[in-house]
């Protein structure tokens, strides 16, 4: 797959490391305003770096856009006289709806939205996609590639925004359970490595349990919770604290804000 990606910062980085490890691009060009903070992927073989969103346009079939929102509409201006047939075009930036894309390249281009989070870097991002009516006709494209750089979901586009609190703004609010687990662990005796180790591991066991079993959480939990024994103890007590409602109030925290942040930017 000939496939670009516009404006490489920090998704965008993600995004070309999961597709250069998991060989998926014929060509891949990375486009970016100022490229020295991604020289170290100018070594790869079939990677291209340019300032020229333009070029990468042409010589490209897929355009993948990670730019701030602020840029997009200028870029897609910019390129629009260059869209062609060929071209299927996926955006990830957050709150950029696909009717103010039609609105700029025409309601006839395969629009795909993509909402992927950082774990893409390593082929494990949870990925929601949606599309304009005639972008449903490449879909399957969109699902392969994000497939192959972990797990895709089809929503409708009203649900875009749940989804990047879940996924996108999900990352950091699992890094920060895993870091509490690891402080407790050094409480607890572990040195700091082996207190990370055994934190990331045990999470990551937990989540495939669920993955490949199929499962209800709680069902997992019965195995583990002995009557009388310590992990009922301690769960209970975490729960008197406030463990579920204040992850629940911080990510309805967050989607009110996400839905606020376009009106806050006018
Ligand atoms: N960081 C995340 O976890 C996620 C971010 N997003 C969305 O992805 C988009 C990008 O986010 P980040 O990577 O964090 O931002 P970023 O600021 O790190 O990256 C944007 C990049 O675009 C480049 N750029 C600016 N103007 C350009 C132009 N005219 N031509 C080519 N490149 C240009 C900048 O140099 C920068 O490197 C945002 O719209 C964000 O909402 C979506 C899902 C997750
Ligand atoms: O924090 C944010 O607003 C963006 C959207 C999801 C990830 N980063």
């Amino acid at each position: 797959m000939k496939i670009a990606i516009i404006g490489t910062g920090n998704l965008g980085k993600s995004i070309a490391k999961g597709l250069i490890t998991n060989n998926a691009i014929t060509t891949l060009y990375l486009t970016k305003r100022n490229l020295e903070d991604i020289q170290d992927l100018e070594g790869y073989k079939n990677v291209l770096l340019t300032t020229d969103n333009i070029e990468a346009v042409k010589q490209s079939d897929i355009l993948i856009f990670a730019i701030q929102p602020a840029h997009f509409e200028n870029i897609l201006r910019d390129i629009q006289p260059y869209l062609t047939d060929k071209h299927v075009i996926i955006s990830t930036i957050t709150g950029f709806l696909i009717p103010q894309i039609e609105a700029l390249i025409g309601s006839d281009q395969y629009i795909i939205r993509a909402m992927p989070n950082t774990a893409i870097a390593v082929g494990k991002s949870m990925t929601c996609l949606c599309s304009n009516e005639n972008g449903k006709k490449r879909l399957k494209i969109a699902e392969a590639i994000f497939n192959r750089l972990g797990h895709t979901l089809a929503i409708p586009e009203a649900q875009m925004q749940a989804a990047t609190v879940v996924c996108a703004s999900g990352v950091a609010f699992w890094m920060r359970l895993i870091r509490a687990t690891t402080q407790a662990a050094i409480q607890l005796g572990f040195d700091a490595k082996e207190a990370q180790e055994l934190a990331m591991y045990t999470s990551e066991g937990a989540a495939n349990l669920l993955i490949t079993n199929g499962h209800h959480p709680e069902e997992e939990i019965d195995r583990v919770t002995t009557p009388k024994g310590c992990t009922i103890e301690g769960l209970n007590e975490m729960e008197h604290k406030g463990l579920s409602s204040s992850l629940i109030q911080g990510m309805v925290a967050s989607f009110n804000k996400i839905n606020n942040i376009k009106k806050e930017q006018i």
